[in-house]
């Protein structure tokens, strides 16, 4: 049954008990994670820490081993056509119908968001000229680079108005004049009432936008909270590096590369 308690709809997100292993690799362990309802939520961490495919398993993209993902106080995976109405996804990987022209993506998926037509074509047009696709428009997406599909893909989360984004590496591979647009465009979001989720290793990014965060490293969530009571009085980036362990900085090792 999908829970709808008062208490779990102030929580755009809400993980718990998240796992998921692959063979004897656990690449998720036990998460729990709530994001408030109005909040621009970070999730950071080191390469292979579990961000997307936690990410995964909170949009019903991957199925969890155990525990539960809410959107909303709705259950991802018990309710999932209800979950997926209020979130707009941004997926790693990106994999896209490469033989529709971009303007043909958004008109697709708008339809299947049971949009009217005549809705679609304003915000498909809306939404090309502030990301500044309008010449990409008419282009198949094969022919995108890959920030160009980042922002097409972009479009396409927000196209039928979810109340929760959740974005893997929105702002890789992104010129600095469109991430400066995509940050503009969630920070009207969040203002207008949204919640926004997105993972990233750019911890100048987070401490930029974010008002809330949660590191994880190999799986389990290592600090989360407020950006305030994360970065306990430090730079986040040396409080991240803390947090999930300091490397030898290259310190040793590859003496052969500078001999
Ligand atoms: N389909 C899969 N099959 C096997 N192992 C997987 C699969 N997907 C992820 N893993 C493993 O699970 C772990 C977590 O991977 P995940 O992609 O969630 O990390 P991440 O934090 O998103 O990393 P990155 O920052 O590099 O994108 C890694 O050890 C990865 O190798």
């Amino acid at each position: 049954m999908a829970t709808n308690s008062n208490a779990t709809k102030e929580h755009a997100l809400e993980l718990t008990g998240l796992y998921k292993a692959f063979g004897t690799k656990v690449a998720v362990d036990h998460i729990d994670l709530i994001v408030q309802a109005g909040s621009f939520y970070g999730l950071v961490g080191p390469n292979g820490a579990g961000k997307t495919t936690s990410l995964s398993m909170a949009t019903g993209m991957l199925r969890p081993d155990g525990g539960t993902a809410r959107i909303f106080g709705v259950d991802v995976w018990q309710n999932p056509a209800a979950a997926k109405e209020l979130i707009g996804v941004l997926p790693d990987g990106l994999a896209m119908p490469e033989r529709l022209t971009g303007r043909e993506v958004l008109t697709y998926m708008g339809l299947l968001r049971k949009l009217d037509e005549r809705t679609v074509a304003t915000r498909a047009q809306e939404l090309l000229d502030v990301l500044d696709l309008q010449e990409a428009a008419g282009k198949f997406v094969s022919e995108y680079s890959t920030g160009m599909r980042k922002k097409i893909a972009l479009a396409t989360a927000l196209l039928h108005g979810p109340k929760l984004l959740v974005l893997d590496e929105p702002f890789e591979a992104v010129d600095p004049v469109s991430a400066s647009t995509i940050k503009n465009i969630l920070r009207r979001f969040v203002d207008q009432g949204g919640s926004v989720v997105f993972s990233s290793h750019v911890m100048a990014t987070v401490e930029q936008l974010c008002d809330s965060l949660a590191v994880v490293s190999e799986g389990k969530v290592r600090a989360a909270g407020t950006m305030e009571s994360v970065r306990a009085g430090r730079d986040l980036e040396d409080r991240f590096v803390e947090l999930v362990g300091a490397r030898s900085g290259g310190k040793e090792g590859l003496k052969w590369l500078l001999s």
